[in-house]
């Protein structure tokens, strides 16, 4: 087995040998829940005009990191058992804006929801808070979130390099009205000014000015949460979105699961022309991972929804294709170009340079030290048709590529993903849910047995 370098982010990092799938796979799975919708809804609790309760939430880094974060600004979280197949469900009870809260630090870890989130929702309390995180994370994008902090007259100390660490002083409210950010760089810093808008004296009328904001389906999340509590937004006019102030409603309600991190196990079923289900498909969702039933389809598999559930049948042979803005899928995309029989274009995805790791070049280093034959263009990736070999695919402490070895060595025998622990970071289930497909069957869904 080979050993642990520097692209594998935990200094305990082994080398997991991929599952390889000598034959198709048939498999039913469900995926933990949406860590942009926990996320979400975790900040919009400690916002809320009473305690809310998040029936079958995420339980990984990410959303782990969000508790923290909310109990470190007075927010009461309690575990409370629930009917989730993978953990408690949350009870939150606001925080409370008056109460002095002294010196307060925030473990952003390597999430963007929870560095991006948080700031303007701490900007509501009353204290001195410090935001860090991961070594990488203190390179990832945070200039706009701080400048709009700024720009709604927040006190933010960054030392002079708009990034973390930062301390910002915060005195019990924040007035808002009219802020220009450019958020050309994540979608984040707009969901997270929305989130706490409307909890602003006047609310926020957000304008973004720059080149085009990537990511909108998670803006169309934000926007569709934030109603679905009573909150008003008027988002008609393209780069401007109005939220009044108001109370944001407490709730009671069940997390959908992350249709994002379903997309690896029905990648599956490209990569053995085999069939995999995810039940409990929400007929309506904001989302991205929806896209999976049209963006499998373009790569050569048959998709269908019947029931609630989502079948997946892979084809003869994996498709090559052009793709615009596939977001957070793109990591899982670009695995099965790499497995497809002819050039794929990924565009739109410049931004993916600012996420977990430099994905675009991750993402062609490691399909070229396995063989293949990608390249780099300006906003994304070009895969070309060539044969994979064995070897090592390393994960940049980022799950997404780690999840993309792992699509990789079903159809590779003798890969080996750096760090599968990594995968914690939004699903911590992932190896076991991954070797469980192997087990299961039409009506068993994998990882709900004992493997
Ligand atoms: O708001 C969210 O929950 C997210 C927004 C997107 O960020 P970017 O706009 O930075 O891509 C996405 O990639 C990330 O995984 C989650
Ligand atoms: C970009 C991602 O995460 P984050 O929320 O940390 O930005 C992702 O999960 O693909």
């Amino acid at each position: 087995m080979a050993s642990p370098t520097a692209t594998d982010a935990s200094p305990h990092s082994t080398y997991w040998p991929a599952p390889f799938a000598p034959g198709p796979l048939d498999a039913t799975v469900r995926v933990p829940a949406s860590k942009s919708l926990t996320n979400r809804y975790l900040v919009l609790a400690a916002l809320a005009d009473g305690p809310s309760r998040l029936r079958s939430p995420l339980h990984s880094r990410d959303s782990a990191l969000m508790v923290a974060a909310l109990r470190a600004l007075g927010a009461g979280v309690e575990e409370v058992d629930g009917e989730g197949q993978f953990g408690p469900d949350l009870v939150v009870t606001p925080i409370d804006q008056g109460r002095q809260l002294g010196e307060v630090s925030v473990d952003c870890g390597l999430a963007g929801t929870v560095m991006r989130f948080v700031p303007p929702l701490a900007a509501l309390c009353s204290g001195s808070i410090t935001f860090d995180g991961d070594p990488h994370a203190r390179i990832r994008p945070m200039g706009p979130i701080i400048a709009g902090l700024r720009g709604l007259g927040i006190e933010v100390d960054d030392g002079g390099r708009p990034a973390l660490p930062f301390t910002l002083a915060a005195g019990g409210s924040v007035e808002g009205g009219h802020l220009v950010i450019d958020a050309s760089s994540s979608s984040q810093f707009v969901s997270a000014l929305l989130l706490a808008g409307a909890r602003f004296g006047q609310g926020l009328h957000l304008e973004h000015s720059g080149p085009p904001v990537p990511s909108l389906d998670h803006i169309a999340m934000t926007v569709q949460v934030l109603r679905g509590l009573g909150v008003e937004v008027d988002d008609s006019v393209p780069d401007h979105w109005i939220v009044s102030p108001g109370p944001v409603r407490a709730f009671d309600l069940r997390i959908e699961q992350d249709l994002s991190n379903a997309g690896p196990f029905l990648a599956a079923a490209l990569a053995t022309r085999g069939t995999v289900r995810v039940p409990d498909w929400p007929a309506e969702t904001t989302q991205v991972g929806d896209q999976w039933r049209t963006i499998l389809a373009r790569l050569g598999a048959t998709v269908e929804y019947e029931d609630g559930t989502l079948t997946v049948t892979g084809g003869p042979r994996i498709l090559g294709a052009d793709l615009v803005d596939t977001s957070e899928l793109a990591p899982t995309v670009a695995a099965l170009c790499a497995l497809a029989d002819s050039e794929s274009r990924l565009t739109g995805i410049a931004h993916l340079r600012g996420h977990e790791t430099d994905r675009l070049a991750a993402l062609v280093t490691e399909i070229t030290r396995l063989g293949g034959d990608a390249e780099e263009t300006a906003d994304g990736l070009i895969i070309r048709a060539r044969p994979l070999h064995a070897g090592v695919f390393h994960s940049y402490a980022d799950h997404r590529m780690a999840t993309a070895g792992a699509i990789i060595g079903l159809a590779v025998e003798g890969v080996e993903v750096g760090d599968i622990g990594t995968t914690a970071k939004t699903m911590p289930e992932f190896p076991e849910l991954w070797r469980g497909m192997f087990e299961s069957g039409p009506g068993t869904p994998a990882g709900t047995g004992t493997h």
